[in-house]
């Protein structure tokens, strides 16, 4: 595919036409194994149970045996990295909560104290936390990169929410986590974030992605109150008409979308999701912000999606627009609207109880059970 980032500039975004910073993003995404998909799939129809009968956790496990390669998939090694920034949108009342959160929430993942610390540890899965620029202060941590881009993002409502050298810094940071992932032997990769403002920016960019209007897509985000959502979605409004003329190139629109309207954390993970798609490293999506980064993964690398699995519904409305775009189904419907990676780490275990059954489950012939007549 023809792809040329930052073709025909805005000004703000001063880059040549052919942007080598960018040029890793042309790779396409590696084609599943379909071999392994096969033999998962007659294995599944050999196993004692009614074909079909365990629904979606036979689908799971045939679709993590595409993904890894192997007949008899398993999940042992779950990596989460969990993405923070802070936006400068935030400055203009469109969070439930103040920025310095963002901050604070970093320290308290490290400390283990957050919900993705307690859902980590119960799923065994190492995680990594990647500072990539908050108004306050962040403590040294051993877990904590400090990867900083700057304090925030521009406002978005007002200018680009970055330039092409921060974007191409933060996607190369997510690309950067997928390989220390993999290095740690990852079978599984969760991308979490934290980003007090972040759905500002991530319905934002979906709206700009999707052509939607700001008000079939805005919603509270961490609870914000009527008041508090009809300001977002002037804002966001203001935003797509501020940026409109910038996105008009459809080759260019999802990166050019990152760069006026996302955030470090956002370009973050969808630069990590097109390096799983390019590396054969399944992952599973997060939320509402995860998402958006997801679908934008997606337009820059056509076949991502097919590395992708969903963890759950968001309770952002939203979300439904997304995940309808992206072309999945969420595993789980818990009416959960943390982030951070939490709804993926939930699903974790059904994963595994996928490949479990997939993998000890006897066969007809092992059981001497009378397989279906014809
Ligand atoms: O992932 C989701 O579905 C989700 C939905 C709503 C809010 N969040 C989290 O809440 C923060 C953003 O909310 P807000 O209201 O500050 O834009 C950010 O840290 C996200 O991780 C996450
Ligand atoms: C406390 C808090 C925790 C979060 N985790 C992800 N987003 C968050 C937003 C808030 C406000």
């Amino acid at each position: 595919m023809c792809w040329r980032p930052f073709r025909e500039l805005s000004t703000t975004l001063e880059e040549s036409p052919l942007d080598p910073r960018f040029d890793w993003l042309h790779a396409s995404a590696a084609a599943v194994d379909l071999e392994a998909r096969e033999a998962a799939i007659s294995r599944q129809g050999e196993l004692t149970k009614p074909p079909g009968s365990l629904g979606r956790l036979e689908d799971i496990a045939i679709q993590l045996a595409a993904l890894q390669g192997r007949a008899q998939p398993a999940l042992e090694q779950v990596r989460i990295v969990i993405f923070a920034a802070d936006h400068g949108i935030a400055s203009a009342g469109v969070s439930a909560f103040p920025q310095a959160v963002t901050a604070q929430m970093i320290a308290n993942m490290a400390a283990g104290g957050a919900a993705i610390s307690v859902l980590a540890r119960q799923i065994g899965a190492s995680i990594e936390l990647i500072d990539l620029g908050t108004v306050a202060p962040v403590p040294a941590h051993p877990l904590i990169r400090q990867a900083v881009i700057a304090a925030s993002t521009a406002n978005l409502a007002e200018a680009p929410a970055m330039s092409a050298e921060q974007l191409a810094q933060a996607l190369a940071e997510g690309a950067a986590a997928l390989e220390r992932a993999r290095a740690a032997g990852a079978e599984l990769f969760i991308a979490g974030e934290m980003g007090i403002g972040n759905t500002t920016a991530a319905t934002a960019l979906t709206c700009a992605l999707l052509g939607l209007p700001a008000s079939s897509l805005v919603g509270p985000g961490t609870g914000l109150d009527r008041g508090g959502l009809a300001r977002k979605q002037a804002l966001i409004e203001q935003a797509l008409a501020l940026h409109r003329d910038s996105l008009a190139d459809p080759t260019e629109a999802p990166i050019q979308a990152l760069a006026h309207l996302g955030g470090f954390e956002i370009a973050a993970m969808a630069g990590a999701y097109v390096a799983c798609a390019q590396q054969r490293v399944p992952m599973l999506i997060d939320g509402f912000i995860s998402s958006a980064a997801a679908l934008v993964a997606s337009r820059i690398c056509p076949g991502a999606a097919d590395w992708m699995l969903l963890a759950h519904a968001s309770a952002e409305p939203g979300h439904q627009a997304m995940v309808q775009a992206l072309g999945l189904r969420p595993l789980l419907d818990l009416g959960m609207r943390l982030g951070e990676g939490s709804g993926a780490a939930a699903a974790v275990p059904l994963l595994r109880l996928a490949c479990d059954l997939h993998a000890q489950m006897a066969t007809f012939a092992e059981a001497g059970v009378a397989p279906k007549g014809d």
